[in-house]
């Protein structure tokens, strides 16, 4: 039997070639890296995957490397059939879902990619050496996959800024493209932890949107302006433990101060219940 490492390139490979003989000269790759569990945000990412190739792939891993020794790893939702199925249903067929064996032969990953000095501030404070494993299993997934372009969702931001700046400093052929938050009609961002929350903790949970929408509403008085009018929704309200709310430089993630003009991005992250959840807006500060 052959692992899913050598099937998935065999399948591209083919993919190429079937592409070539409808006239399509280069075709492009598109990878799409998630976790599974599947929502409408990650079919948004597949969506514009397909306009940005001709091949698309969808990575489905939850990555052990990624999580404390603390967190939701066993409990992280795993649908990978249901997952297949809805991927089939947007016509996406190359989808790459090894075992934690298969990407990790030895156990664990001796040689990693570090995310520096951001990978330690806000969702790295908290999950110390989250990015450097996220780094570490995107860097794999482009080595055994080759895209020529992979899409992230804005959602995580941190993120999508870290990956941006690995393919940057270790010159990877990779285009890396955003990809907007996707939200439910009440405003809470899509993401696949919102399973885990009670009817009572969702409710709860759209007080990280309010939040950013107070923001938004105070963004041309400044940066201190927007946090403050984010504070005043999250004052007082005990079902949710903030963890962090803060205005960064979308170029360098630095924090900003009430003297900076234009963008700012202003992260949140809260725990609802057993739950961590993230959200975050680009203001336009003056
Ligand atoms: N609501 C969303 N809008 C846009 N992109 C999203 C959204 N939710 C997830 N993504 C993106 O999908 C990709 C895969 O994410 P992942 O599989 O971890 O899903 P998730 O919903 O973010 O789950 P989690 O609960 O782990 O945060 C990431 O690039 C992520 O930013
Ligand atoms: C990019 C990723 C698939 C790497 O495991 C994960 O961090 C995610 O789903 O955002
Ligand atoms: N959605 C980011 C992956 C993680 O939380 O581990």
């Amino acid at each position: 039997m052959t692992d899913s490492i050598t099937n998935i390139r065999a399948r591209i490979a083919d993919a190429r070639r079937e592409a070539e003989a409808r006239g399509i000269s280069s075709p492009r790759v598109v990878l799409v890296p998630t976790m599974g569990a599947l929502h409408d945000g990650h079919l948004r990412l597949v969506d514009e995957a397909k306009k940005l190739g001709e091949i698309v792939v969808v990575s489905i891993f939850v990555n052990p490397l990624q999580f404390g020794p603390h967190e939701d790893l066993s409990a992280y939702p795993r649908t990978l059939d249901a997952d297949v199925a809805r991927l089939a249903e947007h016509d996406v067929h190359l989808v790459f879902a090894p075992t934690p064996a298969e990407m990790y032969p030895d156990g664990d990953a001796s040689t990693r990619v570090t995310a520096g000095e951001v990978g330690f501030t806000f969702e790295g404070r908290t999950r110390p050496g989250h990015f450097d494993g996220m780094l570490t299993v995107v860097s794999k997934l482009f080595h055994i996959v080759s895209p020529d372009v992979a899409v992230f969702g804005e959602k995580d931001r941190q993120q999508l800024f870290l990956v941006k700046r690995m393919v940057k400093d270790l010159n990877v052929p990779v285009e890396v493209h955003g990809v907007a938050i996707v939200r439910a009609d009440d405003g809470l961002a899509l993401s696949s932890r919102n399973a885990f929350l009670s009817e009572g903790e969702r409710r709860s949970a759209l007080v990280l949107s309010a939040a950013l929408d107070a923001a938004e509403f105070s963004q041309s008085s400044g940066v201190d302006a927007a946090l403050a009018a984010a504070h005043s929704v999250l004052d007082g309200e005990t079902s949710i433990d903030l963890d962090y709310l803060a205005a960064v430089d979308p170029e360098t993630f630095s924090p900003v101060d009430d003297t900076h003009v234009g963008q700012a991005v202003l992260l949140i992250a809260a725990r609802v219940g057993t739950t961590r959840l993230i959200d975050n807006r680009t203001l336009a500060v003056s």
